[in-house]
């Protein structure tokens, strides 16, 4: 496998406060990674510096061998819409516009042209069952078809990387399951890494790897027969 984002010992403090405290950790493609650990050990801002959001203090994150905090803020942003997608726990979609135009959005932000973008995102989303519910605004969805448009807009660029963050927290287990599945499913098809943040368990079991976080430090890092693979 080929390492695709890795990060090599890096810190980062909130004032006092040292939310990391030396992370190495690399990431290869098509590989689906939890990362779990108790409150405020440091797991979204582990997130966010591998997604380019927050640069560490020190250490380096690099994606493709190429290191984000070399990079100009701009072309951080044009790496980070290209080659990443994201899922959160509330979806984060726009209420005012349907969903194709929600999946189509971070197509259009790259350069696409708004008839390609949403001709690829109804194509998206009827992979995903969903093209029944194009014209639908989020608000006018279930949580649960709302997460797979989430998920539809995530694949739409065909990101290198997926990062989810409690993804599944705001459904019912059974709604919840269904969504991990799906995630899992896409991500692999789509031989796009994920790396979820969560603090389930069961949500876990979906991913090949399972990396604890403790402390701002890997407490430990263990393959496991996802549920996915099965
Ligand atoms: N923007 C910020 N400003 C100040 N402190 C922060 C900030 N972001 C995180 N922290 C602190 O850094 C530490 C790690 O936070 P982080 O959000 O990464 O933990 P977490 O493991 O994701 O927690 P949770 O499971 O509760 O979401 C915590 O002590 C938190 O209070």
């Amino acid at each position: 496998m080929n390492t695709c984002l890795a990060t090599h010992d890096i810190t980062k403090r909130f004032g006092d406060v040292p939310a990391l405290a030396g992370v190495s950790l690399t990431i290869d493609a098509g590989e689906s990674v939890a990362v779990m650990g108790p409150s405020g050990s440091g797991k979204s801002t582990l997130l966010h510096c591998l997604s380019g959001v927050l640069v560490p203090d020190a250490g380096r994150v690099t994606f493709g061998g190429v290191d984000l905090s070399g990079l100009k803020d701009r072309d951080r942003s044009h790496l980070r819409l290209r080659q990443f997608g994201f899922v959160f726990q509330d979806g984060q979609l726009l209420p005012e516009l349907p969903a194709r135009e929600n999946v189509a959005l971070p197509l259009m932000l790259t350069g696409t042209s708004r008839g390609r973008a949403l001709k690829a995102a109804d194509e998206r989303l009827g992979q995903l069952g969903l093209g029944d519910m194009r014209h639908r605004r989020p608000g006018d969805m279930s949580g649960g078809q709302a997460q797979r448009v989430a998920i539809a807009r995530a694949l739409a660029g065909q990101p290198a990387v997926i990062f989810a963050d409690e993804p599944s927290g705001a459904l019912d287990q059974a709604t919840g399951h269904e969504m991990m599945q799906l995630l899992t499913t896409s991500a692999r098809m789509a031989d796009a890494a994920l790396v979820l943040v969560t603090h389930d368990a069961d949500v876990a079991a979906w991913c090949s790897r399972l990396v604890e976080i403790r402390d701002g430090l890997v407490h430990s890092d263990r393959l496991l027969d996802a549920q996915a693979a099965r």
